[in-house]
């Protein structure tokens, strides 16, 4: 199993840079050299028949880098024009220095986007405006660079970051579209969620050589686990018995939701629960039966009939389909009280950050799963605030509410006691109605084998994407939830 990679904030990756040049005893202009020699060699490897390249190059050490490949591509005989988005006499230290090396490579330098000649399906695009020292908002003319990348038809090579996305948060409203990212030294976090995995295309990292020693001592901002480091099930005894699996209650489905609760127990069962129970509204369960008849569903009219259903259970999930009236409100009421650990999902998140169900509770033993909007709710922020910081914002729904929190996306965050995890899983065709109720299940399922509410977000979160992307071989559209199940069935072993 691979350890999880460490991601960094901008300002760790510039004290990074530091120890690098100390650790390698090298200039910073060998380094940077280093980095230009990378990407273009990567743009070589992704598109070996590029005829033309165009590097639009800002006025700091990313500039430089950019710089750098227009020198190689000209070494190269490739026909070169930068751009010079920041006017040259503006450069130092070592950008001024790859700009130098740049003309020397008698690379063709123009000063305006009107200068350029428009880009076709031959050229490559270098964007190499900002890196790591970008902040706040896009300021002109680099503005109107990034859209003129983005306009072209010519495939983007981004160099470290795209150009306008924030490295610490993800956030890019006006930010370089790319093909490739290739990213220097260290892993920023801001690659990996927010907008980082609709902007980044695919990431190849480079380290440049940095010897492991320099990471000591410098905090991740998160932990990024993949499927080759996330926590996997124990193989089962040959004299294994279903109680030993754990038994699930999913409580949810009020009147035109029943589809969700279902789901989710459905999911439970085909990641490997022993036993599942379903606690929903009466007229859901003979489809419940005909539909998954290894379920045990039981009709649910008060707050009062749940209260039996609560004591056997290993793990309850709550809130699929629960809605938000007065017969979700009782049950989560009872069952939020529940000793044992909890999934909690979409409308018992809702009705928990309504603040009259539950009011004040911390669980260490419970798992919240909500997405934008229901992290927006259980704050009493707005959405925008939350896709703005995602990191921060599961970071505050743990703080408020303890135990894990797992805030859905493209790149999903679980925040939990010790940290935060963050997973790249999944696909757009994924965002449809009943793929959080699958989720959901699985963690419950998880949590009913053994493992502890953080290793069975890890799993779960993986395992839902993972089986996603195999799903959508037939298509993204039209991808519907229970798609997933044969894939979650495979893959959970
Ligand atoms: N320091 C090192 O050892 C290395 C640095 N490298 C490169 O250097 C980059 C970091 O370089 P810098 O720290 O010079 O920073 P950048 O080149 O990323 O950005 C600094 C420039 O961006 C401008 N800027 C900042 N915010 C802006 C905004 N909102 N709108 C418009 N312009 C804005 C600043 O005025 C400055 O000109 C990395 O991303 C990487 O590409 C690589 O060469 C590898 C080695
Ligand atoms: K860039």
């Amino acid at each position: 199993m691979d350890t999880p990679q460490p991601l960094y904030s901008a300002e760790s990756v510039r004290e990074l840079d530091r120890r690098v040049i100390t650790a390698l005893g090298v200039p910073s202009l060998a380094l940077m050299k280093r980095a230009g020699r990378r990407a273009f060699a990567r743009l070589m490897a992704r598109w070996p028949d590029v005829r033309r390249v165009q590097v639009f190059c800002g006025g700091g050490n990313n500039g430089g880098d950019g710089y750098v490949v227009a020198a190689l591509a000209a070494q190269k005989n490739i026909p070169v024009t930068a751009c010079a988005c920041v006017p040259p006499e503006k450069l130092s230290g070592d950008a001024r220095s790859a700009y130098e090396y740049a003309l020397r490579e008698g690379v063709q330098v123009v000063q305006s986007l009107t200068d350029l000649d428009s880009e076709d399906g031959d050229t490559v695009i270098v964007d190499a405006l900002l890196g790591t020292g970008f902040s706040g908002e896009l300021r002109e003319p680099l503005g109107h660079a990034v859209e003129r990348i983005n306009r072209s038809v010519a495939p983007v090579l981004a160099v470290d970051i795209p150009s306008g996305l924030n490295a610490d948060t993800g956030h890019g409203d006006r930010a370089v579209r790319a093909d490739l990212t290739v990213t220097f030294i260290a892993r920023k976090l801001g690659l990996y969620c927010g907008r980082g995995p609709a902007l980044c295309g695919e990431v190849a990292f480079e380290d440049l050589g940095a010897p492991a020693e320099v990471h000591q001592g410098l905090e991740p901002l998160a932990w990024r686990y993949t499927g080759e480091s996330v926590p996997r099930l124990a193989e089962r005894p040959a004299d294994a018995y279903k109680n030993q699996f754990g038994h699930i209650l999913v409580v949810g489905g009020d009147a035109g939701f029943g589809g969700a609760a279902l789901m989710a127990a459905e999911s439970a069962a085909r990641s490997g629960a022993g036993l599942i129970s379903l606690a929903t509204r009466p007229e859901h369960l003979s489809a419940a039966l005909t539909r998954c008849p290894e379920v045990m569903a039981h009709p649910v009219i008060s707050g009062q009939e749940l209260e039996p259903l609560l004591d056997s259970p290993d793990v309850i999930a709550v809130g699929p389909g629960l809605g938000r009236a007065p017969w979700g409100e009782q049950l989560l009421a009872r069952a939020g009280r529940a000793e044992v650990p909890l999934v909690v999902d979409a409308d018992a998140l809702n009705i928990l950050a309504g603040g009259r169900v539950l009011a004040g509770l911390r669980r260490d033993d419970w798992v919240l799963t909500p997405h934008v909007g229901e992290a927006a709710r259980l704050l009493g922020w707005d959405s925008a605030a939350v896709l703005a910081d995602p990191l921060a914002a599961a970071q505050a729904v743990q703080e408020k509410f303890s135990g894990v929190v797992i805030l859905k996306g493209a790149g999903t965050l679980i925040a939990h006691e010790q940290g935060v995890d963050l997973i790249n899983a999944g696909n757009p065709g994924m965002a449809s109605g009943g793929m959080g109720d699958l989720l959901t299940g699985i963690i419950a399922a998880l949590i009913g084998q053994g493992l502890s509410p953080v290793e069975a977000a890890r799993l779960a979160v993986w395992l839902h994407g993972a089986a996603g992307d195999h799903a959508a071989a037939d298509g993204q559209r039209g991808l519907l939830a229970t798609d997933l199940l044969p894939w979650v069935r495979r893959l959970v072993d």
